[in-house]
């Protein structure tokens, strides 16, 4: 099923246009524009339900090469709104192939559209912020796009939880011996989290959106987890409650993307957008406890907000022992992205709580951060005890 040849047009909402090639399914399609820089994980990008309503921009020339497998999927479906690359591959190969992606793309009537310059673009979106977007196979006319394209709603203020939590819990098992039990409040969980808790002995109860802390505690949860997930965090007001609750009873809480801003909210702190946000497998972040710098994989458009950083505080220059007093005590910034100071980790010294904005369970990796999971499951094991979530080597 290749529509390869059929045009196709990309209209930003500022009225910027690009032609291509229809790719994918035949269609129209709207939602924010944004680039991801991976050079490889597409599977996993499309199938991450933190990209639901978004524009995905591979600055990836070649796209396609491996096809699709039965392994590789984040969830049970492709969420992106719309997809966009330079030059498909004419044939997927791999050995664990089942298909090729754009035939996959068709069958789950995802619109794209290849041909483009994908770097102009990136360039476009890097200079001006993301923004709406329209690509269309139907309609040749920009003007008439763009018009469609400004009515779309905005990635600021939409609630989208409730589109991509699971309506039931489920539970994923723990591999070996079974050492603890996780809450994880589903708000476009990714499964390879359940997964790295697994392989340390940790049992996930998967939970709905709508669950309260009493559902949490019932699944005899050690720990609550919260999941990275789309949309603006400011809308979380139920997970951000929950979160609260979870604090105040001192349970081990750790989360990840939208988790870690539904924690800097819970303790007082806003959020904000960032420009054009962060996507891609090779993001330097400094671990400040340790001065350690990983490369991780990041995905996210919003983020905390620090005191003082409109005035130009940056996070990373704020002295290492520095901490900020919260309704829940004393909490620091124990992550910050070396590319341009936005926080990307916190930890809370009074109460047994720390996230992080990146991605620790990266597939297809990279695997640096992968030690967080590790700090989780001792923080379950010390009883909660707050504030030493490092290990015993990362403290020697
Ligand atoms: N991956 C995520 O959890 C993304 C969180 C949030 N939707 C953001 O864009 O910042």
């Amino acid at each position: 099923m290749t529509n390869r040849r059929r045009p196709a047009i990309l209209v930003l909402e500022d009225g910027r246009t690009f032609r291509g090639e229809a790719y994918g399914s035949i269609g129209e399609t709207f939602g924010e524009a944004v680039f991801t820089t991976g050079m490889t994980g597409y599977q996993e990008t499309l199938t991450d339900p933190s990209y639901h309503r978004q524009v995905v921009v591979q600055t990836a020339p070649h796209i396609g090469n491996t096809g699709v497998n039965d392994e590789d999927d984040e969830s049970g479906r492709i969420w992106v709104a719309g997809y966009v690359v330079r030059d498909p591959a004419r044939a997927g190969s791999n050995w664990r192939a089942t298909g090729t992606l754009e035939d996959r793309l068709a069958t789950e009537g995802v619109v794209g559209i290849s041909g483009v310059d994908t770097r102009a673009l990136t360039r476009h979106l890097r200079e001006r912020g993301a923004m709406r977007v329209g690509i269309s196979s139907l309609d040749d006319d920009p003007q008439a796009l763009l018009e469609r394209v400004r009515q779309a709603p905005q990635m600021v203020g939409a609630d989208l939880s409730a589109e991509v939590s699971t309506d039931k819990p489920y539970t994923v098992d723990a591999e070996g011996e079974h050492r603890f039990t996780v809450a994880a409040l589903d708000l476009g969980i990714k499964r390879n989290v359940a997964r790295r808790l697994a392989a340390r002995g940790v049992t996930t109860h998967v939970m709905p959106l709508s669950s309260t802390i009493d559902d949490l505690l019932a699944t005899g949860a050690d720990a609550v987890f919260l999941s990275p997930g789309p949309g603006d965090p400011a809308t979380a007001d139920h997970p951000v409650a929950l979160a609260r609750e979870v604090l105040r009873r001192e349970i081990p809480l750790f989360g990840i993307c939208f988790g870690s801003q539904i924690l800097g909210r819970a303790l007082g702190f806003g959020t904000y957008k960032l420009g054009y946000g962060h996507r891609g497998v090779n993001q330097p972040v400094l671990d400040r406890a340790t001065g350690k710098v990983e490369v991780t994989s990041h995905n996210h458009g919003f983020a905390v907000d620090w005191p003082g950083r409109e005035q130009g505080f940056r996070a990373a220059d704020a002295p290492l022992n520095q901490v900020i007093d919260t309704d829940f005590g004393r909490v620091e910034v124990s992550h910050v992205c070396l590319n341009d100071n936005v926080v990307e980790g916190l930890r809370a010294k009074d109460v047994p709580a720390f996230t992080v904005q990146y991605h620790p369970e990266a597939a297809a990796g990279p695997h640096d951060a992968d030690y967080l999971f590790d700090r989780f499951a001792e923080l379950i094991e010390r009883g909660g005890r707050p504030g030493t979530e490092l290990s015993e080597d990362e403290r020697a």
